[in-house]
């Protein structure tokens, strides 16, 4: 990529490599690396809602800890708004703000507003701007009438909201959130993706990792797939589907476990993927396949009598182009 081309981007990570380091053994202590983070590469636009996807230990956590001074990387360059997150970390910290999943960084003791009030502080926020901007973010973050309610007294989803307020105190340029809708209803995520929509048309750039592929869908205008630290795919969802655009899924619900047809489906070569889930009600198989039809005349034959409960076709979503690409990478 040109240095020109480059300046557009206010997130900048080339070639970044992270490896842990343990020794294990009480006295012939012996050395295990883990590389968490693995030749990763990726640029991010002012304004853009960007996702980083990964199964857990993809390396996603490790990636905004290194982007947000937090960690030290291995090798490689990363440049946030045009600063060095190691070496500029005391210029780089008052422009941008994270909230890690399931993290307790609010005070349980005192109210939403308080807290807000406190880390307020901690920026050195002055009171005439502190005045009009909390009672902006509550209203953002829709607290606004419990603002002066403990937070021990609040929901999941309101402590989550809470954490968003708490990391808009400085107002951030860049908003790195790590699986901010772990553990929420689906009200509770919805309300949160909203909030992150509305931040991004503020022009608020939000680098986010999800496990929730709807999510990303939804919210990210690109994303990038990351498989045991490497980056395997990186485009906007909509590219990404159209991508595997000749993909369709055959989806069969079956009364119970059938082996005898999973062999037989192995067998078809125009299936290209099979998932079978299977709980204690059914068996759930997806097909992916370019044409259902040339696959149908060979998959009923297989089909036990009394075992099949319904069967559809669909377009690619976004998981399955995620599980995809996953699958794919090399071991
Ligand atoms: N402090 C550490 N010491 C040793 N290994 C670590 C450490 N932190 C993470 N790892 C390892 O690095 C790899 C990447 O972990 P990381 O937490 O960055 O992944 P992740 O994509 O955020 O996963 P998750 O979705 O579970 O949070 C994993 O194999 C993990 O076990």
């Amino acid at each position: 990529m040109d240095q020109e081309k480059q300046s557009e981007y206010i997130i900048e990570v080339q070639n970044l490599v992270r490896d842990y380091v343990s020794h294990k053994g009480v006295f012939r202590k012996k050395k295990h690396t883990v590389r968490a983070v693995n030749n990763l590469s990726f640029f991010v636009k002012k304004g853009e809602i960007f996702g980083l996807l990964g199964a857990n230990g993809a390396g996603k956590t490790t990636t905004i800890k290194i982007l947000t001074t937090l960690l030290a990387p291995t090798s490689g360059s990363v440049s946030i708004l045009g600063l060095d997150p190691m070496t500029q970390a005391k210029a780089l910290r008052p422009r941008i703000s994270f909230v890690f999943g399931g993290e307790r960084s609010l005070y349980w003791r005192i109210t939403g507003r308080e807290n807000l009030n406190y880390f307020s502080d901690l920026y050195h926020i002055s009171n005439e701007i502190k005045k009009r901007r909390i009672p902006e973010l509550l209203e953002l973050v829709g607290l606004k009438d419990h603002a002066d309610e403990r937070v021990e007294t609040y929901s999941k989803g309101m402590k989550q909201r809470l954490q968003i307020a708490r990391c808009l105190v400085n107002d951030p340029e860049i908003i790195f959130l790590d699986e901010p809708t772990i553990g929420l209803d689906p009200i509770g995520a919805r309300d949160l993706r909203n909030i992150v929509k509305m931040l991004a048309k503020q022009g608020k750039t939000v680098l986010i990792t999800t496990h929730y592929m709807y999510e990303a869908d939804e919210i990210c205008g690109r994303v990038a797939i990351v498989n045991k630290g490497k980056l395997v795919a990186l485009d906007t969802p909509a590219n990404l589907k159209a991508q595997t655009e000749h993909t369709s899924v055959i989806e069969l619900h079956l009364n119970e476990k059938d082996d005898a047809l999973l062999k037989g489906l192995n067998q078809i070569k125009e299936i290209d993927q099979i998932r079978a889930n299977h709980t204690d009600q059914y068996e759930s198989v997806s097909l992916q396949c370019k044409e259902p039809r040339t696959v149908f005349p060979q998959l009923f034959p297989l089909i036990g009598t009394g075992h099949l409960l319904s069967v559809r076709t669909r377009e690619a979503t976004l998981e399955d182009v995620y599980i995809h690409y996953v699958s794919q990478s090399p071991h």
